[in-house]
């Protein structure tokens, strides 16, 4: 199947964005594979696809695969992209555009100075909502917030505070993010029997209480150089950890994003991010229809 792509990038995590406002291409998991495949493919971290509106109130649907050929409920540096795809594009001449995810809606606006700030929504901490199951194990409660004692291979067991923007997050505190066991803890995280659903693990770096470096082995994908839904778990966990003010600059290896989050008693405000939405090139691809 022939089809027409444009290749983006937020922070360095890149996407392949498929059109399907003019029609469904009904590509499979394993077209989607194809899309990503570093080697027999186009290459991405993640294919980001453009539906036309749901509903009435939003502009777009905004759907979401892993490299692994997965969908998910949220990419935030994809969201970056899908705004200022659909403004390039002139899809719509909306500003914000308001587009449905998986499991409800966010606002994308398109700022002047060319970043892109999106409204994430609010984080969820219900364990059973992320999922995670915590049965049996005693969180560790010396800083503001609690963090669960993940046991790990060997005698290791990782303190991970647990945090969904959609799609569910394990965020580590590091002291440098270069030596973080990312390699080998990533995967082991990603995959815990605890998480159900897996998992994104955040290794957190906090220089400042402005100012954080982070690294995220992504579930469905492995280490990219930004993770958007990632950064803002991280902020939030931060913040609920008491080790960070309500905005912060995260230093991820591909670019900074900017991520404001207002914790409240509730703890249910909507999470900012702002951060940059790059087209690289448009490409036209035969996508193998025999993919098993
Ligand atoms: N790997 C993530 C989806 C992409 C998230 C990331 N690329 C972002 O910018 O938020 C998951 O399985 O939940």
């Amino acid at each position: 199947m022939r089809i027409r792509f444009t290749k983006m990038q937020g922070a360095g995590n890149d996407f392949v964005v498929l059109d399907e406002t003019r029609g469904r291409l009904g590509l499979s998991a394993a077209q989607y594979r194809w899309l990503a495949d570093r080697h027999f493919g186009v290459g991405a971290d993640q294919i980001l696809t453009v539906r036309p509106s749901p509903a009435p109130g939003l502009d777009f649907e905004y759907v979401i695969h892993n490299a692994d050929g997965g969908e998910v409920e949220h990419c935030g540096n994809g969201a970056r992209c899908f705004v200022r795809y659909v403004t390039d594009k002139r899809l719509t001449d909306r500003n914000p555009v308001r587009v449905k995810v998986r499991n409800g809606q966010i606002s994308l606006a398109l700022d002047p100075d060319g970043r892109v700030t999106v409204d994430m929504g609010a984080p969820v901490f219900d364990h059973a909502r992320v999922p995670f199951d915590g049965s049996g194990l005693t969180p560790d409660r010396k800083l503001a917030w609690e963090r669960w004692p993940l046991p790990l291979a060997g005698a290791e067991s990782a303190p991970v505070a647990v945090v969904s923007m959609g799609n569910p997050h394990a965020v580590l505190l590091v002291d440098d993010v270069d030596l973080a066991p990312v390699a080998s803890w990533g995967p082991q995280i990603e995959r815990h029997v605890r998480f159900p659903a897996r998992v994104n693990a955040g290794f957190l770096q906090v220089v400042s209480r402005r100012e954080v470096r982070l690294r995220v082995f992504e579930r469905g994908v492995g280490e990219t150089l930004a993770c958007g839904t990632g950064a803002c778990a991280a902020v939030v966990a931060g913040i609920r950890l008491g080790l960070l003010d309500a905005r912060v600059d995260v230093h991820t290896r591909g670019g900074v994003l900017t991520i404001a989050w207002q914790d409240t008693p509730a703890h249910d405000a909507p999470v900012m991010m702002t951060g940059p939405a790059t087209t690289v090139f448009e490409g036209e691809v035969d996508v193998p229809d025999d993919l098993a």
